[in-house]
């Protein structure tokens, strides 16, 4: 800061001054002045081209014979000021100096040997120059003291839109963060915005998601309970019977054992009840053995039983309805056969693929019976009646009125009574000469019914065309000499190229099913993987029918 000596004083050059302290609130600044000698340099101060202004003071300036005592005023202002050792010279006389205080009454003070010299007005504060080397200066314009104290910015009024460049009013504003220009400012309101957006997003996703997942786990649990309430064999009533079967109205066939009738459980649940006849006097045994057996099993490939009933004397049986019958409507076309083979009718012929793939799912559900549930379940009735067929021609095995439940590692077991079906009977089920019964029984059943598929015909029958000497041979037996010799023809209606090698598959996987001897044959395990591959390496059985050859 610069201040500038009055013309009146001998130095007129701009003094160069240090500021101390400035208080905005009160519009005050400090700075360093000393105070010359004589003081009355000060007392010239041209502060006219400045904004600053001191607090005016008046002095008079006494010149004494000797040094004066310094009196307080007992105010804030000291009274005298002893400008001693500051020796001026007045009048040709080495004098002491005295300035007394405008404020101070003179007849107090210890002047009476003093001349008075001159009368100051208006002159800056000199004892707090004298005291501490600080002259204060104050500005009034602008007058920012209010806004100060409402601790508010303070500009000029209308300061961007006043005409008149030297006004004076101020006004008070609220003093913004720094100004952002604008294009800043929408990108950052844009990011903004899309922070905003994706979290609340994100929020409603997350509760979407959850809400959703919760509905979903409970529609979960309770598809669970219903299936698992479906795992057990429901009881009906005979009423229920009547009414699921709409009065018998709908009858699908006539079985050994009893009638079957079509009925409807729900909307979307078609059953199929079998009524079993009391005429019959293993029916009670039968109805136990297929509730006890069919009531503790769950597989894709055997039937379901959905339940039953035991009302009086009425006993039926209610299973999954299956639309496209038993097996035995579609193994007849299945083979085309060559000249001395009854030709059928092939509208019924599902295709070798299809066949395959039954075949392995058939080989599946009674590999499970045998080793997939907590007892082995011998079915003692494989045979084309008792496979039936779902919407997809998905096999599903059924009649499980002969099973026997027995323990897995029993290796044999004992039966009073042969069971099954003539053609189907394993040689050792209806001869105790042959080996054991066991779980290979149903082997040679399912080996019977896999030559069956690829033969088209029943093979216990010897086919009753009498016209031709060959119609006479038993299909087995023709087939296994046709594979033994390696001939490609195997007088099977053939659609594809991999046709003759499906049906020389299922034919020799049947020559190893019924096998005489039990422990010839494989299980059903082995059945499933021979059947499972795709290469055309396996191996030919032994002949089944050495010891009968004539
Ligand atoms: N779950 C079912 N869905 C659709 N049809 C069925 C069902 N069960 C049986 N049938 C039909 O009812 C007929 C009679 O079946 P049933 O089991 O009583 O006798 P079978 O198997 O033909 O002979 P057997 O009494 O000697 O075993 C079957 O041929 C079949 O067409």
């Amino acid at each position: 800061m610069m201040i500038m000596p009055s013309s009146s004083s001998a130095n007129h050059d701009k003094q160069h001054v240090l500021v101390k302290k400035i208080n905005y609130t009160t519009q005050e600044i400090e700075i360093h002045y000393q105070i010359g000698c004589p003081p009355g340099q000060i007392f010239y101060l041209n502060l006219s081209s400045s904004p600053f202004e001191f607090e005016d003071f008046n002095y008079t300036l006494f010149s004494c014979p000797s040094s004066v005592p310094y009196i307080s005023s007992g105010t804030s202002y000291d009274c005298l000021t002893k400008l001693s050792p500051c020796l001026g010279n007045i009048n040709n006389q080495t004098n002491y100096y005295a300035m007394l205080g405008g404020y101070c009454s003179i007849s107090r003070m210890p002047l009476e040997s003093c001349t008075k010299v001159l009368d100051y007005t208006s002159v800056p504060d000199l004892f707090t120059i004298k005291q501490a080397n600080i002259l204060k200066l104050l500005w009034f314009i602008p007058d920012c003291r209010r806004c100060e104290d409402l601790g508010k910015a303070c500009r000029f009024k209308d300061e961007f839109y006043s005409t008149q460049k030297n006004h004076t009013e101020t006004q008070c504003y609220v003093l913004k963060g720094p100004k952002r220009p604008r294009a800043t400012l929408r990108i950052l309101g844009i990011c903004a915005l899309s922070v905003v957006a994706i979290v609340t997003g994100i929020v409603i996703c997350y509760v979407y998601s959850s809400t959703k997942t919760e509905k979903e786990s409970q529609l979960r649990i309770e598809r669970f309970l219903d299936d698992y309430r479906a795992l057990k064999p429901s009881r009906y009533s005979y009423a229920d019977i009547k009414r699921m079967t709409n009065k018998f109205k709908d009858k699908l066939g006539q079985g050994d054992y009893g009638t079957v009738f079509k009925g409807k459980l729900s909307s979307e649940l078609l059953v199929a009840v079998k009524i079993l006849s009391n005429s019959n006097e293993k029916a009670g045994e039968d109805f136990i053995n297929e509730v006890g057996t069919m009531g503790r099993i769950h597989h894709v490939n055997v039937v379901r039983l959905v339940g039953f009933c035991a009302d009086g004397f009425i006993r039926a049986l209610v299973y999954d309805f299956l639309p496209n019958g038993s097996l035995q409507n579609f193994i007849s076309s299945s083979a085309a056969a060559a000249d001395h083979m009854s030709r059928n009718d092939n509208s019924n012929f599902l295709g070798w693929d299809k066949l395959q793939d039954i075949a392995l799912g058939i080989a599946k559900g009674i590999e499970y019976l045998h080793q997939g549930c907590d007892q082995q379940i011998l079915q003692f009735d494989i045979k084309p009646h008792n496979v039936l067929l779902d919407q997809n021609f998905t096999p599903k095995v059924c009649d499980f009125g002969l099973a026997k439940l027995c323990s897995k590692d029993q290796s044999a077991i004992s039966m009073t009574t042969a069971r099954g079906t003539m053609g189907y009977i394993a040689p050792e089920v209806f001869s105790g000469n042959f080996g054991n019964v066991s779980h290979k029984s149903d082997v040679y059943s399912f080996g019977t019914l896999l030559l069956e598929i690829v033969g088209g015909r029943k093979n216990f029958k010897v086919a009753e065309d009498n016209e031709s000497s060959t119609s006479q041979v038993y299909f087995p037996k023709w087939i296994y000499k046709l594979l033994e010799q390696d001939q490609e023809d195997l007088r099977i209606h053939i659609e594809d190229e991999g046709d003759v090698k499906i049906a020389r598959k299922l034919a020799i996987v049947g020559l190893w099913c019924i096998q005489w001897y039990p422990l010839d044959r494989p299980s059903m395990k082995i059945v499933v993987q021979m059947l499972e591959r795709q290469d055309d390496k396996l191996i030919m059985p032994p002949n089944p029918f050495a010891s009968t050859s004539n």
